[in-house]
């Protein structure tokens, strides 16, 4: 390993860590849907939130707010230094690419690019910091593959480096994908049902990845969850959604079965919770 990776792990040189804020936000869909209504909450840098929720819910359309994929109608959203507000005050251009290179994020389907090498796959996590001449050619410098790797090492899956994505289990490609985010060395990661797709001890994984990169490196981690013993076993602190508002916000162990009842506005059943799920 060569000296720049002692002091350059992926996290390790982020700049201070961002608090988010949200301040009256709502979001109306083009076709007059209301996904927000008025949230307003704080999370402070290093947190690890789960958001959970009903389908419909709004738990993605809070999380992409965060990065500006969804568009605010309404408030303003603090993200460190970068504000996301409606219309014309709409963060553009660099300043959105610079809060999107600080803000990661990780998908159900993974999104990689499967015909190449999970290596390349990481790498693209550096284009942000990459003259457009180094990635076209892939003429990647030598400490972004080193941090590319690290990344790799940190969810246990460097043996895969030069495999074809395509070749990876759905696990395995998650794990990918979080380590093209680390390679990002972004202050938050947003995860939006980062398990969907996957078995229940491939989820536990996945989730324990998450939340040692918390730990570890400090990176705020906001997930959407469906399952509420996942939710509950790993985030610092639950935000539960109800059509649109915040009906829930307090730490998992005070998120009993009545609390998830108001959250769904019905009984659980073991479809909410994936170890029953897992046996049924
Ligand atoms: N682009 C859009 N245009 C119109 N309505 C939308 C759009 N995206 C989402 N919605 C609606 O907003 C509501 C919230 O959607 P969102 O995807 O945030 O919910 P969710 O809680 O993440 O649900 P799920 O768990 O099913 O993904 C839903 O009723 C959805 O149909």
């Amino acid at each position: 390993m060569i000296a720049v990776a002692a002091t350059r792990g992926p996290g390790a040189e982020s700049p201070s860590a961002a608090d988010i804020r949200f301040n009256n936000v709502s979001v109306r869909y083009p076709n007059g849907f209301t996904g927000l209504t008025d949230v307003t909450l704080s999370i402070p840098a290093g947190q690890m939130v789960g958001i959970i929720g009903l389908s419909g819910a709004g738990k993605s359309t809070l999380v992409r707010t965060i990065n500006g994929l969804v568009p605010i109608s309404s408030g303003d959203i603090t993200v460190g230094d970068y504000t996301l507000a409606p219309g014309r005050r709409q963060l553009r251009g660099r300043a959105l690419r610079d809060l999107r290179s600080d803000v990661g994020m990780v998908f159900q389907s993974f999104n990689l690019a499967k015909r190449t090498t999970v290596i390349n796959n990481v790498l693209m996590g550096r284009l942000h910091h990459t003259p457009a001449w180094r990635s076209l050619l892939a003429a990647w410098e030598k400490d972004d593959v080193e941090l590319a790797m690290q990344a790799l090492e940190r969810v246990e899956i460097v043996s895969k480096a030069y495999e074809k994505a395509s070749s990876l289990s759905g696990g395995q490609q998650q794990r990918v994908a979080i380590a093209r985010t680390l390679a990002q060395q972004p202050k938050v990661i947003l995860a939006d049902e980062p398990v969907a797709s996957l078995d229940p001890p491939t989820s536990h994984v996945v989730m324990r990845d998450l939340q040692r990169i918390n730990a570890e490196l400090g990176i705020t981690v906001v997930v959407n969850l469906h399952f509420l013993d996942l939710a509950r076993r790993y985030c610092d602190r639950l935000i539960g959604l109800r059509s649109g508002t915040v009906v829930f916000d307090g730490p998992g162990a005070e998120a009993d079965e009545k609390v998830f009842e108001n959250i769904y506005g019905r009984s659980l059943t073991a479809e909410d919770v994936l170890e029953a799920k897992a046996e049924l």
